[in-house]
């Protein structure tokens, strides 16, 4: 590289729905990139647990994105141990609560949140550029927020399969009653979801992986490939 020339690292954008795989995959591959990782979901978590921890009645769309934009966030983008800090507070284990799960879209389709968090993370993504380099993963990192990304990926699997890993991770089994109980927090808040961004068809250039039938190795992998194949082999 000639002396001056600005290097810019890789960029990875992911999305898909609930259940895809899509946090503890872009782990996987940030970490086998050696690259940092950012998971916006986590963020719109956080300004719910914010807004609720600061008596805002999420219905109230103004006073919550008044709340979003002085809100206190500190994302920690170690993909070997990600933090999520609120005030000083280290909101990692509240934000998976059902409560939040319930209750974040009801944040996340508020057009003023998505503005400003869209911007947090593109100021994050952009700082990472200069450095590290990034794996960002949400609904509309591909389209929305990183349209630019150097590869990006839209993950996606079968409902079953979705409601099933989701089940396994919150009641520790896929049998019947451990899917229903986990139904809303999928394919309800998918439905909500998806009135303001969408993130079940893979947008031009946005390259498809179906994880339905491969594990989670499997799955790391076939992300690795594509990002193989669109930014050539690791030196
Ligand atoms: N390809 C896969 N096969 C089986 N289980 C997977 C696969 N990818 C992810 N998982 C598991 O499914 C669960 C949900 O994955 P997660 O990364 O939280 O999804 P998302 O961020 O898309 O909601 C986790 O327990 C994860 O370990
Ligand atoms: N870029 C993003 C990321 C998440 N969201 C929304 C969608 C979800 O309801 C919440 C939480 O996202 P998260 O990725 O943690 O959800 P999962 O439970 O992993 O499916 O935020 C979004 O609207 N845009």
């Amino acid at each position: 590289m000639e002396t001056g020339e600005l290097s810019r690292a890789m960029v990875v954008a992911i999305d898909g729905p609930s259940g895809s795989g899509k946090s503890s995959v872009s782990r996987g591959v940030a970490s086998a990139l050696g690259l940092a990782y950012l998971d916006t979901g986590a963020m719109y978590r956080a300004a719910t647990w914010w807004c609720l921890h600061q008596g805002v009645p999420l219905t109230d769309t103004a006073a919550v994105a008044a709340q979003v934009r002085g809100l206190p966030l500190v994302m920690g983008t170690d993909p070997a141990a990600p933090t999520v800090h609120v005030g000083g507070i280290d909101v990692g284990e509240a934000i998976r609560e059902t409560a939040i799960s319930s209750a974040v879209s009801a944040v996340a389709t508020n057009l003023e949140v998505r503005a400003e968090l869209g911007r947090l993370q593109r100021v994050a993504i952009d700082e990472a550029r200069e450095r590290t380099g990034i794996v960002a993963e949400g609904r509309d990192i591909t389209t929305v927020v990183a349209p630019d990304a150097d590869v990006r990926v839209l993950l996606t699997a079968t409902e079953d399969a979705r409601l099933a890993r989701r089940a396994r991770d919150v009641h520790g089994s896929d049998d019947a009653a451990a899917v229903e109980a986990t139904r809303d927090q999928v394919l309800r808040r998918d439905a909500d979801d998806s009135t303001v961004v969408q993130f079940h068809v893979a947008a031009d250039g946005v390259v498809t992986v179906d994880s339905s039938h491969l594990d989670f190795d499997q799955t790391v992998q076939a992300v690795l490939d594509v990002v193989e194949s669109v930014v050539g082999p690791r030196s």
